[in-house]
């Protein structure tokens, strides 16, 4: 209508609800004494591997995404089971992924929609997601998540042992300056191109202070200034110019890292770009890391599977979550909880074979 005024802000914002603050979820669901002391427990066994101080290897196996907390915690209640038998060569991490960074489009994780139906309610999600990092925790184990939303971390950070920034983020400022404030160490994935280079880059960048915005624990926004983590490193996750997680590859990053005067060693994911998103594949990859670490490679710090109660994938049908099979991934493809043991046993092989190299040399 000529004369009427033109909105110029909120142009296309089309629903604004409100968000719980982060001082009302830690305080409706705390974090026990004794899960605070996994945590801690968990962040200080993953600083000393990447100092050189623990010759275990670091291993973050779980679920590409929790979409069912039930099946998320049998999992966990399966792994918490197994872990004794391998804890005196691996230091095991739960993969309790929440946010999924996605190509195009997709399901965006349980915070952004818990009821996988479209009707995103985070405030539940974020319920959610903390009440299975506790129930996690109280099993014994470690957890391990992907940092997406900037403003997430002050939610469930202290519940975390070890963090990701993913393949799609790690060259973004406002990751790096997340994980330059993080409580815990933080791998950086290569990106989804395949340059590793990106990643190497974030580490020297999320070392140092930074000065953003942000939110604070009572949900407000402010200017933080951080420390720098001095915990971070390099996740080789293959990419568009194919895997990269075998002995060239992993020499090729470990020389780019002490030509960046960073400490050398590498984690590497069997999933993603190495293993083509075939599950089948990823038994094949962690075969060859465990070979390259039983040949005395001590450049390689940890390994990451995606692995689930059933083996595969399923497609998320809008409208019919209920019909989901129990225990297999919405998101990548999983190796199935059999195949899963067998390679933690070979990886756990793999490290007494460098323990002896190293004590032959
Ligand atoms: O691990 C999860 C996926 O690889 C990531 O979220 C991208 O998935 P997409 O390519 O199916 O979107
Ligand atoms: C999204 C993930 O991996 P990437 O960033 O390597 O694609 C993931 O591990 O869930």
């Amino acid at each position: 209508m000529p004369g009427s005024p033109r909105a110029l802000s909120d142009v296309r914002i089309t629903r604004s609800r409100p968000l719980l603050s982060p001082a009302l979820l830690r305080d409706e669901l705390p974090l026990p004494d004794e899960s605070a002391q996994v945590v801690v427990r968990g962040r200080d066994d993953v600083t000393r591997i990447l100092a050189g101080e623990d010759d275990r290897l670091l291993v973050v196996v779980g679920p590409c995404s929790i979409h069912d907390p039930e099946a998320g915690l049998e999992y966990a209640r399966n792994l918490a089971a197994f872990v004794p038998e391998v804890a005196a060569d691996l230091c095991v991490v739960m993969r309790v992924y929440f946010e999924k960074p996605r190509t195009t489009l997709g399901w965006k994780g349980l915070i952004n929609d818990p009821d996988l139906d479209g009707s995103y309610n985070v405030n539940k999600g974020l319920r959610t997601a903390r009440k299975v990092l506790l129930d996690v925790l109280a099993t014994g184990l470690p957890a391990g998540c992907e940092f997406l939303d900037p403003i997430i971390p002050q939610y469930i950070a202290d519940t975390v042992s070890w963090g990701a920034i993913g393949a799609r983020t790690s060259e973004s400022q406002v990751h790096r300056h997340l994980a330059s404030g993080l409580s815990m160490p933080v791998g950086f994935k290569n990106s989804t191109g395949g340059d590793v280079q990106g990643a190497i880059d974030a580490i020297g960048a999320a070392a140092v202070s930074h000065v953003f915005t942000g939110v604070t624990e009572d949900g407000v926004a402010a200017i933080l200034t951080t420390s720098g983590n001095p915990d971070c490193h390099v996740i080789l996750r293959g990419g568009q110019t194919g895997p990269n997680y075998d002995a060239s590859n992993v020499t090729d990053a470990l020389g780019r890292l002490a030509k960046a005067d960073l400490r050398e060693h590498v984690v590497v994911d069997a999933s993603h770009g190495n293993s083509g998103k075939d599950h089948l594949r990823q038994p094949v990859v962690a075969a060859d890391v465990a070979t390259q670490v039983a040949g005395g490679q001590r450049g390689i710090v940890g390994v990451m599977l995606e692995s689930f109660l059933e083996p595969g994938r399923q497609n998320l049908v809008e409208g019919a979550a209920d019909e989901l099979r129990y225990g297999q991934s919405i998101t990548d493809a999983c190796m199935g909880w059999e195949p899963t043991v067998e390679v933690l046993r070979e990886l756990a092989a793999g490290v007494r074979a460098r323990r002896s190299v190293a004590r032959t040399n």
